[in-house]
């Protein structure tokens, strides 16, 4: 699967709804067994929430949105198939999240590639199944530090702290994806054991966290925090 929603891959509720389409179509292809999850265009992997999907929208809208976002996560992270995240970009926030939602991360070993959970940097709180997806990558100490400091870490970094699994040349990361991932196999119930959990936490609280997210988003203060970081966004390019 080819995430291609120029300019960077940011996670619309029209994007995450194909992204849910394709996914529930290719669990039911008995003949598929795995998924790469890659990205088309240069540079990123994906920007991860589209912001303006959370910025100046109507409280029904933005329940909307999570839902799919909730979707998302809940397909892929419960997903039967072998799921690879081939990381040849930037992974910001959300893009972080779906490809720790995958069995194993390769990354273009770019230093001026960046992945992690940078909420905090936005002004927002990463919601607690993003925190329970990082925790069970790479520790509850490691997560507690870098949701605090909402940090980015280049690959060399990433892969030291196990949020990515390998590194390989930016010109070989779909083929080590398709070639090189002997040490996952397919998945059975050890997949399910160790994920249920934390799935489970998610769908017994998905219409609080909903209202939560709704009551939070479109706080004045919080759409706020949303607009400045907008602006630097467009400043930082010019
Ligand atoms: C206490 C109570 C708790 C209750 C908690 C309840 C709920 C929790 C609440 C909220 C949780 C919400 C969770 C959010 C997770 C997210 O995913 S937020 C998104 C975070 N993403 C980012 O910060 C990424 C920002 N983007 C970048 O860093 C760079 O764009 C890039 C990805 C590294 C690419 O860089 P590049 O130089 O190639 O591109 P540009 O920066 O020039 O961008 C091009 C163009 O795209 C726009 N854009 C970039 N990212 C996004 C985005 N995520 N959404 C929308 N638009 C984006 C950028 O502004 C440029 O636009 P242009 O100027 O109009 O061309």
């Amino acid at each position: 699967m080819s995430l291609q929603n120029p300019p960077v891959n940011s996670l619309s509720l029209e994007f995450l709804t194909d992204i849910c389409i394709s996914v529930e179509k290719l669990e039911m292809d008995k003949t598929c067994r795995g998924l790469i999850i890659t990205s088309s265009l240069p540079k990123v992997f994906s920007a991860g929430l589209d912001i303006m999907e959370m910025y100046g929208k109507s409280p029904e809208r933005c329940g909307e949105f999570w839902r799919a976002v909730q979707e998302m996560w809940l397909k892929l992270y419960g997903s039967n198939m072998v799921t690879i995240a081939a990381i040849n970009g930037s992974s910001p926030a959300g893009g972080c999240l779906m490809s720790m939602t995958c069995d194993y991360r390769i990354m273009a070993d770019n230093p001026r590639y960046s992945i992690g959970l940078n909420e905090t940097q936005l002004g927002i709180v990463a919601p607690f199944w993003f925190k329970d997806t990082m925790t069970n990558t790479v520790g509850h100490r490691t997560t507690e530090l870098s949701l605090q400091l909402g940090q980015m870490y280049n690959p060399a970094e990433a892969l030291k702290i196990g949020l990515v699994d390998q590194l390989v040349p930016e010109d070989q990361v779909s083929h080590y994806s398709h070639t090189n991932h002997d040490q996952v196999t397919t998945p059975d119930r050890s997949k399910s054991m160790m994920r249920k959990p934390t799935i489970d936490k998610l769908t017994s609280k998905r219409e609080a966290d909903i209202q939560n997210f709704v009551s939070f988003i479109t706080k004045d203060s919080i759409q706020k925090s949303i607009g400045m970081y907008l602006e630097m966004l467009k400043k930082r390019k010019r």
